[in-house]
């Protein structure tokens, strides 16, 4: 569909591609053959780019945290994507299950070869730390869903690297990196997800033959959902409550081999298979798994944390209880930049589209405009340019706290765990939620073209919707994130020190309504003092229920809506809060043009959830409404401004055309020759008369059935 793609077909022309492919001529579609479809660039995106007034390589460089590493990128994509095997001349979507696993596989492969022999070398490890979002952007060249490998890489390995030891590690990371062995991390279950220490597979101890026994009891102790498991891993972490001299002592991670090295036949006491079709991620082979009393060596258990000594003595190494959960921790961060990243792809995609497509009339008889310049079409664009970079930078500044926090557990400080555990799971869960919302709102912003799969927005949308359930679902998280805001609260209110994170709460438990004021930081201050007003509710609530005779558990239970939103309104206001100030920080040295675009952008974002929780800051400021009507006032200027730069910052994204994989998005703008081209490629335009009428519809027809 890129323009390196389309060199695979180079010597056809997309008509005689589509002769030579079916059996019939175009004319039965009314194209006249005498014409070429247009290969020419689409003149409005030409204009678009024409009145850009800001450069746009740099706003690329700050995305990309630098030009050095807008340079490193360059290269690996270019790398990767320069010899053009990345493409399918059938699309993936027409094939069948067995035929798009087969060829996801197959891709993963040619993938994971020129990963290994030509970026590694130029990176060395770091393309699988601070380059991963790298490798993983460039991956969606090569899959249009994802890649059976996904889950080897992002989470077998680091569950390696988080819970074993450093014999384990140099045992088994060589292997895992080299390939030799492929994994996956299977936790879940068909009974239990969120709650895993009600997980039901078990890992018992025999200290006759110093080797675990697992086993799945019953069918909802089947392990469930883990990508790359159903026919692809011969390994798996298994997650499953640790049983030694007869004592549980709760969930910890196994390595376990579960199918030949050389056969890839499932072992003996091992049942596994894959769990069928899904919304999305068709070519990712989800499996489940069970074990019918599965021995496994003493040293397969993951002993970083904790240990089972050869006589079966549980010995406790870790100094906080939750470090097993680490490997979701470092997920949840991970996906802040990945959903981050498939925003800017939807977003790319409907403002390219937008610019391109004419509708309707403004003025009766006045030629159609773009459907850019409609205002509404702005409102549902620009918040999410706005979005995907407040979601890139708040990334990023995760990143570090994350790096941060695991330095110090390094040298055993656990100390700030509890806040980091806190912030990745309001930030994964809002991040996951606000980008699916907002990918579909770039389908709508498509109109009906939005609907075609080689558009790529819904096969985008299936795969972020995901994000938002898988790696703990939204409601939970945002639970766990109140149960530190509640305390961080009770110790504002007694006046003892709080976290960073949670400041401002020092100031918010007087009492005082903070008095709106339109700039950024007063939007920020009262987007704090929202977030402070919906906790002080909660402990209201909680407080009251338990003096009328609820137990804590039953209190915290019924104020479970009020606590939620509470820790929704904490993290706008920390995004907020990093937006803006990443913003001015990353465009100091900026040129004016780029740093009044990003200012823009900013206070976009800024304005349109303050518009979004009016009836909050209503309630929890002293906002009034003359000052929602000049807020409101401010946005839509802001949609005018930023207007005539809307293709710049989207191309700032600087997505190649084979990383988008779509008809509607992509850089020339030739929106309905794509869209043409690909819908020749369809198996049913591959002959004239399908089977199907003479079997079916001709004796219908002919009152012959
Ligand atoms: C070729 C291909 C190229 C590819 C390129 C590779 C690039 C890689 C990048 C890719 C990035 C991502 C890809 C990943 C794809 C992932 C697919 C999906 C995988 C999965 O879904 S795995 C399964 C995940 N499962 C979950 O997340 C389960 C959710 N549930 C929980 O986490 C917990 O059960 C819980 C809800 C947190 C509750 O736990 P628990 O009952 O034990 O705890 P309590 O509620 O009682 O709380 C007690 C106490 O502990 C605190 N706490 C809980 N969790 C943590 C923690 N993780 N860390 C620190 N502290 C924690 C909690 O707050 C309580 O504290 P308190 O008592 O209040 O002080
Ligand atoms: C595409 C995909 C890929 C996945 N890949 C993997 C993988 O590789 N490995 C793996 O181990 N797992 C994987 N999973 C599983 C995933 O992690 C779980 O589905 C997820 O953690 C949610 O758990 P659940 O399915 O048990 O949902 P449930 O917990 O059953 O949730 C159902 C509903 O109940 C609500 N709920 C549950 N508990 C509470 C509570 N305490 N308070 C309030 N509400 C609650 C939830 O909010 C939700 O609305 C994957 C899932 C998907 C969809």
């Amino acid at each position: 569909m890129g323009t390196r793609c389309e060199g695979l077909r180079d010597s056809l022309s997309p008509i005689a591609y589509y002769e030579e492919y079916s059996h019939f001529r175009l004319d039965c579609l009314k194209i006249d053959d005498n014409k070429e479809l247009s290969m020419s660039a689409n003149e409005d995106l030409a204009k678009e780019r024409a009145r850009c007034d800001f450069n746009v390589s740099e706003i690329t460089n700050i995305l990309d945290g630098g030009i050095e590493r807008t340079k490193q990128r360059k290269k690996i994509e270019s790398i990767a994507l320069s010899n053009g095997k990345c493409c399918d001349v059938t699309p993936e979507e027409t094939l069948g299950p067995k035929e798009r696993y087969e060829n996801a596989i197959r891709k993963s492969c040619l993938y994971t070869k020129i990963v290994k022999d030509q970026v590694l070398t130029l990176t060395g490890l770091e393309v699988l730390g601070s380059n991963s979002s790298v490798l993983r952007r460039t991956a969606d060249a090569f899959f249009k869903d994802i890649s059976p490998f996904l889950l080897h890489l992002g989470m077998f390995v680091p569950t390696i690297m988080g819970q074993g030891t450093p014999e384990q590690q140099s045992y088994w990371l060589p292997r895992a990196l080299d390939f030799q062995i492929i994994g996956t991390y299977a936790q879940t279950e068909l009974g239990h997800g969120t709650f895993i220490r009600g997980l039901e597979t078990t890992a018992t101890y025999d200290p006759d033959t110093e080797e675990f026994v697992i086993h799945s009891p019953r069918l909802t102790s089947y392990k469930w959902w883990a990508g790359g498991l159903g026919k692809t891993s011969n390994y798996c972490i298994v997650v499953a409550q640790l049983y030694t001299q007869g004592k549980c002592y709760g969930i910890h991670p196994f390595i376990v081999q579960i199918r030949d090295e050389d056969t890839h036949m499932p072992l003996p006491g091992v049942r596994v298979g894959e769990i069928g079709p899904r919304m999305g991620f068709n070519t990712a082979d989800n499996g489940f798994l069970g074990f019918d009393h599965y021995r496994i060596p003493r040293n397969h258990m993951l002993m970083k944390n904790s240990q089972v000594l050869k006589d079966g003595t549980y010995v406790k190494v870790a100094s906080h209880s939750k470090l097993t959960y680490g490997t979701m921790v470092f997920v949840r961060v991970m996906l802040v930049n990945e959903v981050a990243f498939n925003l800017a792809k939807a977003a790319t995609i409907a403002v390219r589209y937008s610019a391109v497509r004419r509708q309707s009339e403004k003025i009766s008889g006045e030629p159609e405009p773009q459907i850019i310049d409609y205002v509404t079409q702005q409102h549902k664009l620009f918040v999410c340019i706005a979005t995907a970079h407040a979601l890139q930078l708040s990334s990023n500044w995760l990143w570090k706290t994350f790096s941060a926090v695991l330095a110090d557990m390094r040298g055993g400080n656990t100390e700030n765990l509890p806040e980091l555990h806190a912030l990745s799971s309001c930030l994964k869960a809002l991040s996951t939620s606000d980008s699916a919302a907002l990918i579909e709102q770039c389908r709508l912003a498509c109109g009906g073209h939005g609907y075609m799969l080689s558009s790529n927005l819904p096969l985008l949308y299936s795969f972020v919707t995901a994000t938002r359930t898988y790696e703990g679902d939204y409601t939970v998280l945002l639970l766990q994130t109140a149960r530190f805001l509640i305390k961080a609260w009770e110790q504002a209110e007694s006046g003892n020190p709080v976290t960073p994170t949670v400041s401002y709460m020092e100031e918010a438990v007087v009492g005082n309504k903070y008095k709106w004021n339109g700039s950024a930081e007063g939007i920020i201050k009262a987007a704090y003092y929202v977030a402070a007003g919906k906790i002080s509710s909660s402990v209201t609530s909680i407080r009251k229920r338990m003096k009328n005779g609820k137990a804590f558990e039953d209190a915290w239970e019924l104020t479970g809506v009020q606590l939620v939103a509470a820790a929704e309104a904490h993290c706008r206001a920390v995004i907020c809060d990093v937006y803006r100030k990443e913003t001015v920080r990353l465009t100091a040295n900026s040129s004016p043009n780029v740093k009044t675009v990003m200012d823009q952008l900013n206070m976009l974002y800024l304005s349109h959830w303050a518009l979004e929780r009016t009836g909050d800051l209503l309630r929890y400021t002293s906002t009034t409404e003359d000052d929602i009507i000049s807020c409101q006032q401010r946005y839509e200027e802001l949609l005018a401004a930023i207007r005539p730069n809307a293709v710049g910052l989207v191309d700032a994204f600087d997505f190649p055309d084979e990383i988008l994989q779509s008809t509607l998005g992509a850089y020339d703008g030739r929106v309905y020759e794509r869209l043409m081209e690909e819908a020749l490629k369809s198996p049913l335009n591959a002959e004239p008369v399908n089977r199907s009428f003479h079997q079916y519809l001709k004796p219908l027809m002919q009152g012959k059935l």
